[in-house]
């Protein structure tokens, strides 16, 4: 699904406004958030909205007007607001369905004990900073304790760069009205999203309007459940996917071991590892249902040969964890990179040595996936603040045409396309190798025929629900290897209600 810029969803509202009416519009907001509100409410005092000028403050009058829950409502509002036609009709329904109205300003004990508070003081089109009254209402909001819904946005974040204001409504969940808007998604505001709906309402034809650069993107469950292969009737193990995993040193066994088991637990028929002669003894001690291939890594010509003639039965590769960083290792990854014709994800010590040859790579059917620092010094642009994430990794791929798998708390996927937002995972994947699992993962996908882009979206969305699957088991300690474990359960997908859909929970 898409996620769109203020300016981008400004368009889209105008388009279908002038197809289905405004008024149509803002009754289907309301009926979508009144269905999550018994969801978020807790206790038994009222549900209480605070309502902007605007159509956010709409949305707010909408809701409750709908909610036919039997909870005492409460809508705060300016009296004398102008408001557009839908505004309007929203707040005479609310009038007419016994929603109490009272007049801004609202202070924090008004809310204290709500069950529930509607978000609505601004929305899509927000600006930074907030006018006074906004700030007041936000601010009264925050200090009541009180759990809120945000409508669209949480006021005082910035709705397409993410940018937070001094005054900020910290949500516990947010509902996005036709498309979920870019900044909610994005740090620092992610913080303040809590989970993340999203109701098309009428919208779902709208994403060809008002996007000119590479969109912004975000898998739904049902597109990610969409994404993964299915085994066919008549596989065999290595028409079930056959990833080359070549990683591991003596020194760092463990992530080619690692990265095997995420290949593994990711549904490939046929793994086989090609590792230094170092590391054998530590990695058939570990995997056994894994091929392990040894090769002299002081003899880098004769190392490459041995892996190319492996990849005769093998389709995709996953190159670098633990290689190291020696000469000879960067011989071997230009040689295997550069010397085969499979799908190839790269990670760790092969970033460093692909740094150098980048130029070689452009548009080959490779995935690579730093972090941060990584990318720092791949890119050749040094260090990326937390806000340029997404900048930067546009302008490195236009420039490389490599697909791009930026880590960080929102992982960034990006393609010539388009640019992928992850919307899952959880703090509990911050642990060592979680990285090398997730290579192993996208090289399975890979290896069963995803293009390089779908594989590391897929890759990472699957691998971010991994890691709440593995801490609602473990509660905590989670390591890389409950991660690989999880990944069977993550890879299930109930059924999703097309007209609300839940893009995240909170994290
Ligand atoms: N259109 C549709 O079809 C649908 C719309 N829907 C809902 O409408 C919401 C958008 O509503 P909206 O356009 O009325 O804008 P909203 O964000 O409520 O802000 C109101 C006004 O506040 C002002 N303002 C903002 N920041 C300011 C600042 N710092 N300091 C001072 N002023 C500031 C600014 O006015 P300006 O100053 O630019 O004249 C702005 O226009 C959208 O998020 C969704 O919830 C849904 O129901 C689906 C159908
Ligand atoms: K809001």
């Amino acid at each position: 699904m898409r996620a769109v810029t203020a300016a981008q969803m400004r368009a889209i509202d105008a388009a279908a406004a002038a197809r289905d009416g405004e008024v149509a519009l803002m009754r289907a907001a309301g009926a979508a958030i009144a269905r999550l509100i018994d969801r978020y409410a807790h206790g038994d005092g009222p549900i209480v909205g605070v309502a902007g000028n605007g159509n956010n403050g709409g949305d707010a009058y909408a809701a409750l007007a709908a909610y036919a829950g039997g909870r005492r409502r409460i809508v705060y509002g300016d009296p004398a607001a102008e408001g557009s036609r839908a505004r309007h009709d929203a707040r005479w329904r609310a009038r007419i369905a016994g929603v109490e109205e009272r007049p801004l300003p609202v202070d924090a004990n008004a809310l204290r004990g709500a069950a529930l508070v509607l978000d609505g003081v601004l929305g899509v089109n927000a600006r930074l900073p907030l006018d006074a009254r906004s700030a007041a209402a936000v601010a009264a909001i925050a200090a009541s304790g009180a759990a809120v819904l945000a409508l669209d946005i949480p006021t005082g974040t910035e709705p397409t760069t993410g940018a937070v204001d001094a005054h900020v409504v910290r949500a516990v969940a947010t509902i996005a009205l036709g498309r979920p808007k870019l900044g909610t998604l994005l740090d620092p505001a992610r913080d303040c999203t809590g989970a993340l709906w999203c109701a098309p309402i009428g919208m779902r034809d709208a994403d060809a309007a008002g996007v000119d650069d590479p969109p912004a993107e975000v898998l739904d469950p049902a597109a990610f459940a969409a994404l993964l292969p299915v085994r066919a009737d008549e596989s065999d193990k290595r028409s079930s996917g056959a990833p080359l995993i070549v990683a591991g040193s003596t020194q760092f066994p463990g992530a080619a071991v690692l990265c095997a088991w995420g290949a593994a637990r990711a549904g490939a028929g046929y793994v086989t590892v090609a590792a230094p002669e170092g590391a054998a003894a530590a990695l058939r001690a570990h995997l056994v249902e894994q091929v392990v291939v040894t090769y002299d890594e002081r003899d880098p010509a004769a190392a490459v040969q041995t892996i190319l003639d492996l990849t005769n039965r093998c389709s995709a590769i996953a190159i670098g964890p633990g290689l190291g960083l020696s000469d000879d290792s960067a011989a071997i990854v230009n040689g295997v990179v550069g010397g085969t014709t499979l799908p190839v994800v790269a990670d760790a010590s092969a970033l460093y040595h692909l740094a150098k040859r980048l130029d070689a790579y452009r548009d080959a059917p490779l995935v690579i996936t730093p972090h941060a620092g990584e990318f720092a010094r791949i890119s050749g642009k040094g260090t990326v603040a937390p806000d340029e994430r997404l900048a930067r990794v546009r302008e490195f791929v236009d420039r490389t045409g490599i697909v791009t798998l930026l880590k960080g708390r929102t992982t960034l996927i990006a393609s010539r396309d388009a640019t992928h937002l992850n919307p899952t995972g959880t703090n509990a994947l911050a642990t060592a190798g979680t990285g090398d699992v997730l290579t192993g993962a996208i090289a399975t996908l890979l290896a069963q025929g995803l293009a390089p882009v779908d594989a590391a979206r897929a890759g990472a969305y699957w691998h971010g629900r991994a890691g709440s699957v593995a801490l609602a088991h473990r509660h905590r300690g989670v390591v890389a290897r409950d991660v690989a474990e999880a990944l069977g359960e993550a890879s299930l997908v109930a059924p999703q209600d097309p007209e609300l859909i839940r893009l995240f929970s909170s994290r």
